[in-house]
């Protein structure tokens, strides 16, 4: 019996060490926030990581440590060090982790969550593909002038009257994407579609709690789904069933294989009917891949745009210095194109600023570390989780001067040419860099100029706007719900 007993408690006893161990910072790992034991830093405050992330960049540094669940978790910050790790070691940075969004809602499959070869073979086909359809070349701008002309009918149509323009900006730069991946554009008014777009928004955008999920799997038995991590894996179902749709109907169309390849999905399908068994080309990762430009694809840019309409609400003076530059420089007859960018410095300026100020993506995905390194005198073992802190350069008051300020003229020089804008790392940095960056600078730059040439926005009468520092952080960081009335001003 004695020995029983002894033997119990020596077993409870390895366990505990084993666990304290497991929540303990190492003595050579990048510093970070006392640890608890048993719990590591479980008690950092989740719900508003982007000040709690600030405030540990201040007082531990460029590179710090948290020690979450059984996870290792390393911030990287400032530019300099981003480039270092991301730029650098990029060879062993590039694998995403393995997190809550990555093993349950995307499976590791498509583009922004899959790694090593499937990862290279399939982000190398999309945007070799997507560069045959027009993706980064003039080519593309047709495509987004035509969503530019159905938007601003919309638009008309609200006749001044106070309205919510989030969906409606969804639903155009969704049918950009759609174009080119799909070889189909939706109407504004397709009730299923729309809701798709709604289902976007909720998984990219809503608060993103449940990614404590990844590093605390026990948090999902508590009952009533408290971090919505149901509720948000239903909603990727939902978009998943819609392309899969999509796909079959594709597929089943009479001919359609045989024509000329107009789009991502014909090419993917074209290049299924020369792989062999063991190929990667498999119909679960087309749809994957789908899921990741659409719902990537909408919601980053859409959410770029409400920023920049939130903030122009809210600084009248910036849209009337917008609208005087292209009525000088491009006029009223035809709109703006990107040839016109380096004569509208201004304009250019404000949207590099919100880039900037938006912060869109201020935390992507975590990567993973496939190999130990010793990085400025530190030690970060393998499998630590990496996080690019984008917020860390976008705010940095070195780089940014007064960064809390919206001010674009802070990247015009004196001779009137844009300077610091390479700086602006809302896309990413290193070899996971955004696949989509050529194609959102140009629809914000065609979207956000053609409002301002014909319209003049307006706050909403009696309404008080949200103010443009308050946000909701989901996958993406986004400007609170607002409305505004639009008038035509050509
Ligand atoms: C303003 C708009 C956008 C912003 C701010 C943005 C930002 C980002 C960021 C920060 C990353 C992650 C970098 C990393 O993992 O380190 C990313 C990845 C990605 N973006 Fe974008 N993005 C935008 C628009 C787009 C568009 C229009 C597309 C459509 C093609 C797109 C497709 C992707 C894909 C597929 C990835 C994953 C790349 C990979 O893992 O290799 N993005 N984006």
């Amino acid at each position: 019996m004695e020995y029983a007993v002894t033997l119990l408690l020596c077993i409870i006893i390895t366990i505990l060490v084993w666990l304290w161990n497991q929540t303990r910072r190492a003595a050579n790992w990048p510093p970070g926030p006392p640890t608890i034991p048993f719990l590591g830093n479980l008690n950092i405050n989740f719900g508003d990581l982007l000040n709690e992330f600030r405030k540990f960049h201040q007082q531990y540094g460029n590179i710090y440590s948290l020690v979450l669940g059984s996870k290792t978790v390393v911030v990287i910050n400032g530019l300099d060090t981003l480039k270092e790790m991301f730029i650098k070691h990029g060879d062993v940075v590039n694998q995403r982790a393995d997190t809550i969004v990555t093993s349950e809602i995307t499976k590791h499959k498509g583009i922004a969550s899959s790694s090593g070869s499937i990862w290279k073979e399939h982000r190398t086909f999309a945007l070799s593909t997507l560069k045959d359809f027009g993706f980064g070349k003039r080519s593309m701008e047709g495509k987004i002038l035509e969503e530019v002309v159905v938007f601003q009918e919309s638009i008309r149509k609200t006749r001044g009257n106070p309205f919510n323009i989030a969906p409606l900006l969804r639903t155009s730069v969704s049918n950009v994407i759609c174009s080119v991946a799909l070889g189909s554009r939706f109407e504004h008014d397709d009730v299923l579609f729309t809701n798709i777009m709604d289902s976007i928004s909720e998984v990219m955008g809503h608060n993103a709690m449940y990614g404590t999920l990844t590093y605390f799997p026990f948090l999902r038995y508590i009952p009533g789904d408290p971090l919505k991590f149901g509720k948000m894996k239903k909603k990727a179902e939902t978009i998943y069933s819609y392309i899969q749709e999509l796909i079959d109907n594709h597929k089943s169309t009479p001919g359609l294989e045989e024509n000329d390849v107009t789009n991502y999905l014909d090419a993917y399908i074209k290049r299924q009917k020369t792989e062999n068994m063991d190929s990667t080309f498999t119909d679960d990762q087309l749809q994957k891949a789908i899921f990741d430009l659409l719902v990537v694809g909408t919601d980053t840019t859409a959410t770029a745009l409400r920023w920049f309409i939130l903030i122009i609400l809210h600084k009248p003076e910036i849209q009337e210095r917008m609208r005087a530059e292209i009525q000088r420089e491009v006029g009223e007859s035809k709109y703006p194109s990107t040839g016109d960018r380096s004569n509208l410095p201004y304009c250019d300026s404000v949207l590099h600023e919100v880039l900037r100020f938006g912060n869109i993506a201020p935390f992507p995905l975590p990567h993973v570390l496939t190999e130990d390194i010793n990085f400025q005198g530190y030690f970060i073992p393998k499998h630590a989780l990496l996080i690019p802190n984008l917020d860390s350069v976008l705010n940095d008051p070195d780089i940014f001067e007064t960064p809390s300020e919206f001010k674009p003229t802070r990247f015009l020089a004196k001779d009137g040419t844009l300077t610091g804008k390479e700086k602006v790392v809302t896309f990413g940095i290193g070899p996971r860099i955004c696949m989509g960056e050529s194609l959102a600078r140009m629809e914000l730059f065609l979207f956000a100029l053609s409002m301002i040439q014909r319209f003049k926005f307006l706050p909403a009468d009696g309404d008080v706007l949200p103010s443009i520092f308050e946000y909701n952080l989901g996958l993406t960081r986004e400007p609170l719900p607002f409305k505004c009335r639009v008038v035509e001003c050509i």
